[in-house]
This record gives structure tokens, C-alpha cells and sequence, in this order.
């Protein structure tokens, strides 16, 4: 059976939350709907990078001491207004949607703890959408032994098969953190490769006041530091083998040292993608065409260094092949959704290192 379901994401950026609709019975996206977005305000990413600093101390996930409860609330709101307003704008009515997957916030990721937390009251969000609502898609996996992440696999998994071409194939998302699908075949891989956008949208702001490098213009001025590279590089993370997962966090004590802010900036933009070709040799084969989305997939300088990094293999924008790029994250989590109404897995072995493949989400009826 096919569902009409509305996917919500929050993303490490915290920049705001995306709002896509997708027709999908879970295996095959039948439809792509319309998508929206609907950013934070300044005071709500405030109370945000504070919750990030709060949660820091959680050991279980469903506590929210402090500044917690009060961003909780202000994410479940923040997801209420998205929704409201995509329906509106698009003239739909709750009863038009089957099914929400809300992914809510992160605010920390401990895997090796059993640990991670997403912000964002499901219950509440059911009750003021009129919209059965599915959440904590993550919580099962990590349960279980899993790394909680990456969850777009399987639908990075979907488009790629809709696409005729030979593989492998690498789906690769840079968003705060950057993460890679590799398919080939039945054989899907997934993991988290390093950081995204997060490291150079913060030294963007410090050096230059500006929220990120507008399609890479200020990173292609400058020199990258390939010794500063391969030092960081030296950290264990990158030789482990696939599945993997990071927090937002994990690389914000790596400093660059005194630098001209345009050679930070084409230092740490080449980092990403050194951090993404370093998967290379974890993998079975060498993939043949890298497929790039999120908000990295604006930045030209990244794209241009990212094929300067993989050999023969084609490098290619998502938007090129038709696939919306910035909705793709919160049209998996729709997917997401419909699958976990389904009963069928949400993570595999290979994709976050669960021992057996998962089924997962909580829902809410409102
Ligand atoms: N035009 C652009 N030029 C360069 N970079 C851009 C552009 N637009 C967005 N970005 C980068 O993309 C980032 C946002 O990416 P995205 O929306 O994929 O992140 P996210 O979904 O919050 O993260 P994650 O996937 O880690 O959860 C911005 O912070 C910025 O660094
Ligand atoms: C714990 C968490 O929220 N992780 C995010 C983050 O942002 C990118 C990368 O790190 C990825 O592992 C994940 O998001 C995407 C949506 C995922 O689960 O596939």
C-alpha cells in the first residue's frame, strides 16, 4: 500500500527544519511531493548551541535537565509551525498525510554509551498536527548495540536504484557531518566519514562573521595546509572500517593555528573531502560515481576538491541527476516512517553496525 508521509528534519547545522513529502509504500518512492523549510530564529538557535552544551552531561535519553525541556519545547513547536504552514502553503489538509517522521534534534550522540539523544516531544507534535507521527527512529538501533546513524541508507539506497547506472555508487551527504552510502548491488555499506560543513561554517564565523562560504568562493582563494590534513587525518577515527558514527562535536578541539582565514578556509573545505576519500580503501571496491548532497553540495571549491580526491570515479551534484537536494534528508526521514509503519528495517549490520537488521520508530496518534 502506498503512504502519503511527511518527512521533518532538524539537522546538525541547526539551521532549521526541512519539511518534504514523498508517495511510498517503504521499498520504491512512487512520488515526489513538495518540500518546505522553516528556519530557527536567532533566539531559538541560541537556546540550541545551549542544549548542545547541556547535553553534554546526559547519561539517559529521555531526561531533560535544564535549558533541555525548554528546547525541547521550542523544536516541537518550531516542527508544529513547519507543518501548519506546508499545509497551507501546499492546500492540504492534516487527513491528506498518513504518517509524519519527525527525527527532531540532536543534541548528543554516544553510541559506545548506548546513547543518543534527540530533542523533540512526539506525543506533543501528534496533538497539535492532527497527523500520527512517527519518532525516535534512532533509539532501537543504539538499544541494540548499533551506532544509531546513518538512518538515510535505505533511502539513498532507493533512489540510487531508480537511477540505471553501474555500480558502485556512493551517495555522499555533507551536511554538519558528512556521511556515505556505498551501493553495489545487494550490497549496501553506510558510515559517517567526518566532518561536514560544521568545522568551516564555525571558522567562518570567527574569522569573517559570515554563517558559511557562499559556494566556496572564499575556500578557492586560499592555500591548502596538506600537512595539517595528514596529521588530522592520524586520528583513529579514520581507519576504522565502516559502520561508524560521530557526534556534531567530535572534531571542534582540531585547531588550525594562526592562518590567513581564506588558507583556513580552503584547508578545512579540503579536509572534508580528504575525510570522505579516506573511506576509499574501507570499502570493497573502489566506487565508480560519487553522488554529493546536502548543504555541501553548494560549495563548488568542496565539489572541485572532492573529485581531485577520488581517482577516475565521477563526482556529480544530487540536483544534477534531478534528486532535490535539500530535501532529501527529511524526504528519508518520510520514507523512514512509512518503512517503520511497515515493519520492515530501518538499519542493517553494514549500515550502523547493528547485530541484526532493525526495525524502529516510536508512534503517536494524536
Ligand atoms: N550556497 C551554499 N554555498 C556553500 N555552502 C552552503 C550553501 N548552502 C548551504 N551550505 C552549507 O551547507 C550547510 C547546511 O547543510 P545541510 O542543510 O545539509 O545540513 P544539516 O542537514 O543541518 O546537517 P546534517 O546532514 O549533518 O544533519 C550550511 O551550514 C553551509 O555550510
Ligand atoms: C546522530 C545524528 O543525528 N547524526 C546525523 C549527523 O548528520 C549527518 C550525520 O551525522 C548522520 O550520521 C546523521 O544524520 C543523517 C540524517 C542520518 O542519520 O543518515
Amino acid at each position: 500500500m502506498m503512504l502519503t508521509a511527511l518527512g521533518l528534519m532538524s539537522g546538525t547545522s541547526l539551521d532549521g527544519v526541512d519539511v518534504a513529502l514523498i508517495e511510498t509504500d517503504g521499498k520504491q518512492v512512487k512520488a515526489f511531493g513538495p518540500s518546505g523549510y522553516r528556519a530557527y530564529h536567532p533566539a531559538e538557535r541560541n537556546l540550541l548551541r545551549q542544549a548542545l552544551g547541556e547535553a553534554v552531561h546526559l547519561t539517559q535519553r529521555d531526561a531533560r535537565p535544564g535549558i533541555l525541556a525548554e528546547a525541547e519545547r521550542a523544536v516541537t513547536q518550531a516542527h508544529a509551525e513547519a507543518v501548519a504552514s506546508f499545509l497551507t502553503q501546499n492546500r492540504m489538509r492534516p487527513e491528506d498525510i498518513d504518517i509524519v517522521g519527525f527525527h527532531g534534534q540532536t543534541v548528543l550522540h554516544r553510541p559506545e554509551k548506548r546513547l543518543t539523544v534527540q530533542i523533540g516531544d512526539g506525543p506533543a507534535l501528534a496533538r497539535a498536527i492532527h497527523i500520527p507521527v512517527m519518532y525516535d527512529f534512532r533509539a532501537a538501533d543504539v538499544e541494540a548495540g548499533g551506532q544509531g546513524a546513518p538512518f538515510v541508507p535505505v533511502y539513498h539506497r532507493a533512489l540510487a536504484n531508480s537511477l540505471d547506472r553501474e555500480g558502485p555508487i556512493v551517495v555522499v551527504n555533507i551536511g554538519g557531518v558528512s556521511n556515505i552510502t556505498y551501493i553495489d548491488g545487494d550490497t549496501l555499506i553506510a558510515c559517517d566519514t567526518g566532518p561536514g560543513n560544521a568545522l568551516l561554517d564555525d571558522f567562518m564565523y570567527r574569522t569573517m562573521n559570515q554563517a558559511f562560504d557562499a559556494e566556496g568562493k572564499f575556500a578557492a582563494l586560499g592555500k591548502v595546509d596538506e600537512p595539517w590534513i595528514a596529521r588530522a587525518l592520524e586520528l583513529p577515527f579514520f581507519a576504522l572500517p565502516p559502520p561508524k558514527s560521530l557526534d556534531r562535536n567530535d572534531f571542534a578541539s582540531l585547531k588550525l593555528g594562526d592562518v590567513a582565514p581564506a588558507d583556513g578556509a580552503a584547508t578545512l573545505t579540503a579536509f572534508t573531502t580528504a575525510a570522505i576519500a579516506r573511506v576509499i580503501p574501507l570499502l570493497p571496491r573502489r566506487p565508480r560515481s560519487w553522488i554529493v548532497c546536502g548543504g555541501g553540495a553548494r560549495n563548488l571549491t568542496m565539489l572541485r576538491m572532492l573529485r581531485e580526491r577520488v581517482g577516475s570515479a565521477t563526482v556529480e551534484a544530487a540536483e544534477t541527476l534531478g534528486w532535490a537536494s535539500d530535501a532529501i534528508e527529511a524526504q528519508a526521514f518520510g520514507f523512514l516512517a512509512a518503512r517503520g509503519l511497515k515493519g520492515l528495517p530501518l538499519s542493517y549490520p553494514a549500515t550502523t553496525g547493528v547485530p541484526m537488521p532493525m526495525t524502529g520508530g516510536v508512534i503517536a496518534r494524536p
